[in-house]
Protein backbone atom coordinates (compact mmCIF):
# COMPACT_ATOMS: atom_id res chain seq x y z
CA UNK A 1 0.00 0.00 0.00
CA UNK A 2 1.26 3.41 -0.92
CA UNK A 3 1.03 6.32 1.27
CA UNK A 4 -1.58 8.14 -0.70
CA UNK A 5 -3.64 4.92 0.20
CA UNK A 6 -2.55 4.51 3.22
CA UNK A 7 -3.71 7.63 4.47
CA UNK A 8 -6.65 7.98 2.05
CA UNK A 9 -6.11 10.71 -0.07
CA UNK A 10 -7.99 10.37 -2.99
CA UNK A 11 -5.95 9.61 -6.77
CA UNK A 12 -7.30 13.09 -8.40
CA UNK A 13 -6.63 15.62 -5.84
CA UNK A 14 -4.52 18.52 -6.28
CA UNK A 15 -2.71 20.09 -3.70
CA UNK A 16 -1.39 23.32 -3.42
CA UNK A 17 1.82 24.35 -1.43
CA UNK A 18 1.56 28.19 -0.64
CA UNK A 19 3.87 30.62 1.88
CA UNK A 20 6.81 33.24 1.17
CA UNK A 21 9.43 33.14 -1.05
CA UNK A 22 12.06 30.43 0.19
CA UNK A 23 9.91 29.27 2.80
CA UNK A 24 10.00 25.65 1.13
CA UNK A 25 7.58 25.25 -1.52
CA UNK A 26 9.35 23.71 -4.15
CA UNK A 27 10.82 21.04 -1.30
CA UNK A 28 7.88 19.92 -0.11
CA UNK A 29 6.14 19.93 -3.02
CA UNK A 30 8.85 17.21 -4.52
CA UNK A 31 8.90 15.35 -1.21
CA UNK A 32 4.48 15.02 -1.45
CA UNK A 33 4.63 14.31 -4.91
CA UNK A 34 7.39 11.77 -4.65
CA UNK A 35 5.22 10.25 -1.71
CA UNK A 36 1.53 10.01 -3.03
CA UNK A 37 3.11 9.63 -6.73
CA UNK A 38 1.42 12.41 -7.86
CA UNK A 39 2.50 14.85 -10.62
CA UNK A 40 4.13 18.15 -9.89
CA UNK A 41 3.35 21.62 -11.64
CA UNK A 42 6.10 24.39 -10.79
CA UNK A 43 6.53 27.99 -11.34
CA UNK A 44 9.21 28.80 -13.91
CA UNK A 45 12.31 31.00 -12.04
CA UNK A 46 15.52 29.95 -13.97
CA UNK A 47 13.62 30.20 -17.52
CA UNK A 48 11.99 33.12 -16.80
CA UNK A 49 12.61 35.85 -19.40
CA UNK A 50 11.67 38.96 -16.75
CA UNK A 51 12.62 38.11 -13.31
CA UNK A 52 16.13 39.17 -13.23
CA UNK A 53 14.89 42.42 -15.05
CA UNK A 54 12.14 42.69 -12.64
CA UNK A 55 14.15 42.51 -9.39
CA UNK A 56 16.23 45.17 -11.09
CA UNK A 57 13.49 47.35 -11.61
CA UNK A 58 10.52 46.85 -10.27
CA UNK A 59 8.34 49.98 -11.61
CA UNK A 60 9.71 48.71 -15.61
CA UNK A 61 9.04 44.98 -15.24
CA UNK A 62 5.80 44.37 -12.92
CA UNK A 63 3.54 44.19 -15.41
CA UNK A 64 5.18 41.93 -17.57
CA UNK A 65 6.21 39.60 -15.16
CA UNK A 66 2.51 39.33 -13.71
CA UNK A 67 1.26 38.76 -16.99
CA UNK A 68 4.14 36.21 -17.47
CA UNK A 69 3.18 34.10 -14.38
CA UNK A 70 -0.59 34.18 -15.13
CA UNK A 71 0.11 32.83 -18.73
CA UNK A 72 2.07 30.00 -16.91
CA UNK A 73 -0.26 29.55 -14.29
CA UNK A 74 -3.41 29.16 -16.84
CA UNK A 75 -1.10 26.44 -18.84
CA UNK A 76 -0.37 24.36 -15.91
CA UNK A 77 -4.27 24.75 -14.26
CA UNK A 78 -5.17 23.59 -17.30
CA UNK A 79 -2.76 20.77 -17.65
CA UNK A 80 -4.07 19.57 -13.95
CA UNK A 81 -7.30 20.03 -15.22
CA UNK A 82 -6.81 17.75 -18.08
CA UNK A 83 -5.10 14.92 -16.50
CA UNK A 84 -7.83 15.11 -14.30
CA UNK A 85 -5.99 15.85 -11.22
CA UNK A 86 -3.11 13.95 -9.08
CA UNK A 87 -1.10 17.20 -8.80
CA UNK A 88 0.90 18.59 -6.02
CA UNK A 89 1.41 22.21 -6.76
CA UNK A 90 4.05 24.40 -6.15
CA UNK A 91 2.30 27.97 -5.32
CA UNK A 92 -1.20 28.87 -5.86
CA UNK A 93 -2.34 31.27 -8.25
CA UNK A 94 -4.16 33.55 -5.62
CA UNK A 95 -0.76 34.29 -4.35
CA UNK A 96 0.21 35.60 -8.08
CA UNK A 97 -2.90 38.16 -7.50
CA UNK A 98 -3.67 38.72 -3.66
CA UNK A 99 0.07 39.07 -2.46
CA UNK A 100 2.21 39.83 -5.33
CA UNK A 101 0.39 42.21 -8.04
CA UNK A 102 -1.52 43.67 -5.53
CA UNK A 103 1.63 44.54 -3.06
CA UNK A 104 3.57 45.95 -5.85
CA UNK A 105 0.20 47.94 -7.11
CA UNK A 106 0.23 49.17 -3.43
CA UNK A 107 3.94 50.21 -3.44
CA UNK A 108 3.53 52.35 -6.91
CA UNK A 109 5.36 49.82 -8.85
CA UNK A 110 2.82 49.19 -10.88
CA UNK A 111 0.60 51.40 -12.25
CA UNK A 112 -3.15 51.59 -11.89
CA UNK A 113 -4.02 51.02 -15.07
CA UNK A 114 -1.85 47.90 -15.57
CA UNK A 115 -2.95 46.73 -12.22
CA UNK A 116 -7.16 46.83 -13.70
CA UNK A 117 -5.64 45.50 -16.80
CA UNK A 118 -4.33 42.40 -14.77
CA UNK A 119 -6.51 41.97 -12.82
CA UNK A 120 -9.77 41.29 -15.43
CA UNK A 121 -7.30 39.53 -17.30
CA UNK A 122 -6.73 36.76 -14.13
CA UNK A 123 -10.70 37.40 -13.59
CA UNK A 124 -11.73 36.27 -17.13
CA UNK A 125 -9.11 33.25 -16.43
CA UNK A 126 -10.86 32.46 -13.53
CA UNK A 127 -14.44 32.26 -15.28
CA UNK A 128 -12.78 29.44 -17.21
CA UNK A 129 -13.52 25.48 -16.57
CA UNK A 130 -9.86 24.83 -15.72
CA UNK A 131 -9.97 26.62 -12.56
CA UNK A 132 -11.68 24.61 -10.01
CA UNK A 133 -10.65 25.27 -6.11
CA UNK A 134 -7.75 23.02 -4.77
CA UNK A 135 -8.44 19.97 -2.67
CA UNK A 136 -6.23 22.10 0.28
CA UNK A 137 -4.34 24.33 -0.20
CA UNK A 138 -1.17 23.57 2.22
CA UNK A 139 0.41 26.98 3.92
CA UNK A 140 3.80 26.98 5.30
CA UNK A 141 4.77 29.48 7.72
CA UNK A 142 7.74 30.60 9.86
CA UNK A 143 9.92 33.56 11.35
CA UNK A 144 10.66 36.23 8.68
CA UNK A 145 14.35 35.49 10.22
CA UNK A 146 14.69 31.86 9.15
CA UNK A 147 13.25 32.51 5.69
CA UNK A 148 15.63 35.21 5.14
CA UNK A 149 18.23 32.39 5.56
CA UNK A 150 16.93 30.30 3.39
CA UNK A 151 16.54 33.04 0.88
CA UNK A 152 20.01 33.39 0.93
CA UNK A 153 21.09 29.71 1.46
CA UNK A 154 19.55 29.02 -1.17
CA UNK A 155 21.78 31.93 -3.46
CA UNK A 156 19.91 32.89 -5.98
CA UNK A 157 21.46 36.41 -6.51
CA UNK A 158 18.32 38.42 -7.55
CA UNK A 159 16.83 37.11 -3.84
CA UNK A 160 20.44 38.13 -2.20
CA UNK A 161 20.48 41.75 -3.39
CA UNK A 162 16.53 42.29 -2.66
CA UNK A 163 16.48 44.43 0.27
CA UNK A 164 15.11 42.59 3.60
CA UNK A 165 12.66 45.05 3.73
CA UNK A 166 10.79 43.64 0.75
CA UNK A 167 10.83 40.19 2.17
CA UNK A 168 9.68 42.06 5.58
CA UNK A 169 6.75 43.40 3.79
CA UNK A 170 5.98 40.12 1.74
CA UNK A 171 5.79 38.55 5.25
CA UNK A 172 3.53 40.65 6.43
CA UNK A 173 1.57 40.48 3.54
CA UNK A 174 1.04 36.72 3.31
CA UNK A 175 0.00 36.37 7.51
CA UNK A 176 -2.65 39.22 6.75
CA UNK A 177 -3.51 37.28 3.17
CA UNK A 178 -3.92 33.55 4.78
CA UNK A 179 -5.81 34.97 7.60
CA UNK A 180 -9.06 35.77 5.04
CA UNK A 181 -8.66 33.55 2.88
CA UNK A 182 -11.25 30.99 2.04
CA UNK A 183 -11.58 29.83 -1.00
CA UNK A 184 -10.55 26.38 -0.49
CA UNK A 185 -9.54 24.33 3.16
CA UNK A 186 -6.11 25.39 4.47
CA UNK A 187 -3.94 23.13 6.14
CA UNK A 188 -0.82 25.44 8.18
CA UNK A 189 2.65 24.33 9.01
CA UNK A 190 5.19 25.52 11.34
CA UNK A 191 8.58 25.24 9.25
CA UNK A 192 9.94 24.72 12.41
CA UNK A 193 8.02 21.52 13.12
CA UNK A 194 9.84 19.50 10.28
CA UNK A 195 13.00 19.53 8.46
CA UNK A 196 12.32 17.48 5.13
CA UNK A 197 16.34 17.80 4.51
CA UNK A 198 17.79 16.29 7.30
CA UNK A 199 15.21 14.17 8.83
CA UNK A 200 13.36 12.75 6.05
CA UNK A 201 10.97 10.94 8.10
CA UNK A 202 9.10 14.01 9.64
CA UNK A 203 6.76 14.12 6.16
CA UNK A 204 4.96 10.95 7.60
CA UNK A 205 2.81 12.97 10.41
CA UNK A 206 2.41 15.75 7.97
CA UNK A 207 1.46 12.73 5.13
CA UNK A 208 -1.26 11.83 7.90
CA UNK A 209 -2.51 15.46 8.40
CA UNK A 210 -3.30 15.88 4.91
CA UNK A 211 -5.08 12.58 4.85
CA UNK A 212 -7.39 13.03 7.92
CA UNK A 213 -7.81 16.66 6.87
CA UNK A 214 -9.01 16.09 2.96
CA UNK A 215 -11.51 13.16 4.89
CA UNK A 216 -12.96 15.29 7.52
CA UNK A 217 -13.82 18.49 4.79
CA UNK A 218 -14.77 15.85 2.29
CA UNK A 219 -17.45 14.80 5.22
CA UNK A 220 -18.44 18.30 6.09
CA UNK A 221 -19.45 18.95 1.92
CA UNK A 222 -21.55 15.81 2.35
N1 LIG B 1 12.04 21.60 5.60
C1 LIG B 1 13.19 22.21 5.36
N2 LIG B 1 14.16 22.19 6.26
C2 LIG B 1 15.32 22.82 6.05
N3 LIG B 1 15.61 23.52 4.95
C3 LIG B 1 14.69 23.58 4.01
C4 LIG B 1 13.42 22.93 4.15
N4 LIG B 1 12.68 23.17 3.05
C5 LIG B 1 13.45 23.94 2.25
N5 LIG B 1 14.66 24.17 2.82
C6 LIG B 1 15.74 24.97 2.22
O1 LIG B 1 15.28 26.33 2.11
C7 LIG B 1 15.61 26.88 0.84
C8 LIG B 1 14.35 27.34 0.12
O2 LIG B 1 13.51 26.21 -0.15
P1 LIG B 1 12.56 26.14 -1.42
O3 LIG B 1 11.85 24.82 -1.33
O4 LIG B 1 13.31 26.41 -2.69
O5 LIG B 1 11.55 27.35 -1.10
P2 LIG B 1 10.44 28.03 -1.98
O6 LIG B 1 10.06 27.09 -3.07
O7 LIG B 1 9.31 28.27 -1.01
O8 LIG B 1 11.00 29.32 -2.46
C9 LIG B 1 16.39 25.81 0.09
O9 LIG B 1 17.77 26.09 0.29
C10 LIG B 1 15.99 24.51 0.79
O10 LIG B 1 16.99 23.52 0.73
N1 LIG C 1 3.49 36.69 -9.22
C1 LIG C 1 4.76 36.98 -8.92
N2 LIG C 1 5.20 38.25 -8.96
C2 LIG C 1 6.48 38.57 -8.66
N3 LIG C 1 7.40 37.67 -8.33
C3 LIG C 1 6.98 36.40 -8.27
C4 LIG C 1 5.67 35.99 -8.54
N4 LIG C 1 5.58 34.65 -8.35
C5 LIG C 1 6.81 34.26 -8.02
N5 LIG C 1 7.65 35.30 -7.96
C6 LIG C 1 9.10 35.28 -7.71
C7 LIG C 1 9.51 35.19 -6.29
C8 LIG C 1 10.77 34.38 -6.36
O1 LIG C 1 11.89 35.22 -6.60
C9 LIG C 1 10.58 33.47 -7.56
C10 LIG C 1 10.13 32.07 -7.24
O2 LIG C 1 9.31 32.04 -6.10
P1 LIG C 1 9.54 30.91 -4.93
O3 LIG C 1 8.65 31.39 -3.81
O4 LIG C 1 10.98 30.88 -4.60
O5 LIG C 1 9.06 29.63 -5.53
O6 LIG C 1 9.61 34.10 -8.35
Amino acid sequence: MNAREKYGIPQDAVITIAGTVGVGKSTMTKTLAHHLQFRTSFEKVDANPYLDKFYKDFEKWSFHLQVYFLAERFKEQKRMFEYGGGFIQDRSIYEDTGIFAKMHYEKGTMSPVDYETYTSLFEAMVMTPYFPHPNLLIYLEGSLDSIVDRIQERGRPMEQETPIAYWEEMHERYENWINSFNACPVLRLDINDYDLVKDPESIDPILEKIGSFIQQTALLKK
